[in-house]
């Protein structure tokens, strides 16, 4: 059985976060662990408040995961401090996991900000030389890039701009713009543009999360980068039109959407 281990933030309400980490590297088939970098008081509506883990446990729970068990592929989520990222990235050092997925979280699907500014140096520093992939939505696409994106055109220049910063694979994702929901791929071999039919529901909460967790799983099966990055689009566009409702605002997908319960019925 393969194991991914997600590095990132706790989302009380089940759609995001190291939650929906785990519910995507099962879905996937794969054994999901997880390290929890901060305590996030949020629901489908709102963010409430964020508690950060001291650096030392988030550091001891990484030496604790990898002391005992193999890691297959590591997800990096919610990173909130220059400090956290710093510590992280010392530990990915240390245990040299051979496929990192970075999604740079930097706010929540309901706009309130979960990183604290002026991380996206240290990013730039100590984890865009080590990351397989980066996954940025368009906010932190531009945060990052420091272009302003408004069309395909812009989205596929971030791209390019963030893998001249050291990046050895970028992904763009398109789902903050209109019309179809499109992603680019950037990779040493070319760029790719992954598109489907926007899903007309508001069920997006923790979609980027998802997403990124069902690529590290594809990877961590031995999927090259195009492969995994179209199969996980395929998962997340099936999980956001197979969601249900949960809370008052944005629900988050369908995670097991092709899974039955000991009956054998559909869930
Ligand atoms: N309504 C939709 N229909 C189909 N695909 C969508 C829709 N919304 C987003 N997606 C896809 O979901 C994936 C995640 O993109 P998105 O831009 O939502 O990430 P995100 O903002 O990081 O998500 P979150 O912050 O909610 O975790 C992308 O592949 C995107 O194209
Ligand atoms: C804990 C956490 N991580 C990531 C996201 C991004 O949706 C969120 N809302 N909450």
């Amino acid at each position: 059985m393969l194991k991914c281990l997600s590095v990132a933030g706790s989302d009380c309400s089940g759609g995001a976060g190291i939650q929906a980490d785990l519910k995507a590297f099962s879905a996937n088939e794969t054994f999901g662990m997880s390290v929890i970098t901060s305590v996030v008081a949020e629901n489908t509506t709102r963010v409430l408040s964020v508690f950060n883990v001291p650096v030392e446990e988030i550091q001891k729970q990484i030496d604790a995961v990898f002391e005992d068990i193999h890691v297959d592929a590591v997800k990096l989520g919610m990173l909130p401090t220059a400090e956290i990222i710093s510590a992280v990235a010392d530990k990915l050092n240390e245990y040299k996991p051979s496929i990192i997925v970075c999604d740079p979280v930097m706010v929540a699907t309901s706009g309130d900000a979960l990183s604290e500014g002026g991380t996206v140096s240290t990013m730039r520093e100590k984890l865009f030389p080590i990351v397989t992939l980066l996954t940025p939505n368009i906010p932190e696409a531009e945060a990052i890039s420091g272009l302003e994106i408004k069309n395909e055109n812009h989205m596929e220049k971030a791209a390019r701009i963030i893998m001249d910063m050291g990046v050895k694979n970028v992904l763009v994702k398109g789902g903050h713009l209109t019309g179809d929901a499109v992603d680019y791929l950037c990779t040493p071999e070319g760029v790719h543009k992954l598109a489907c039919k926007r899903v007309d529901s508001p069920n997006t909460h923790g979609t980027g999360c998802t997403l990124s967790s069902a690529i590290t799983a594809n990877l961590a099966h031995g999927m090259d980068m195009l492969s995994a990055v179209t199969k996980a689009k395929n998962y997340i566009t099936e999980a956001i039109e197979k969601s249900f409702t949960v809370g008052k605002g944005h629900s988050p997908v369908n995670h097991f959407y092709d899974y039955y319960d000991l009956k054998g019925t559909v869930l």
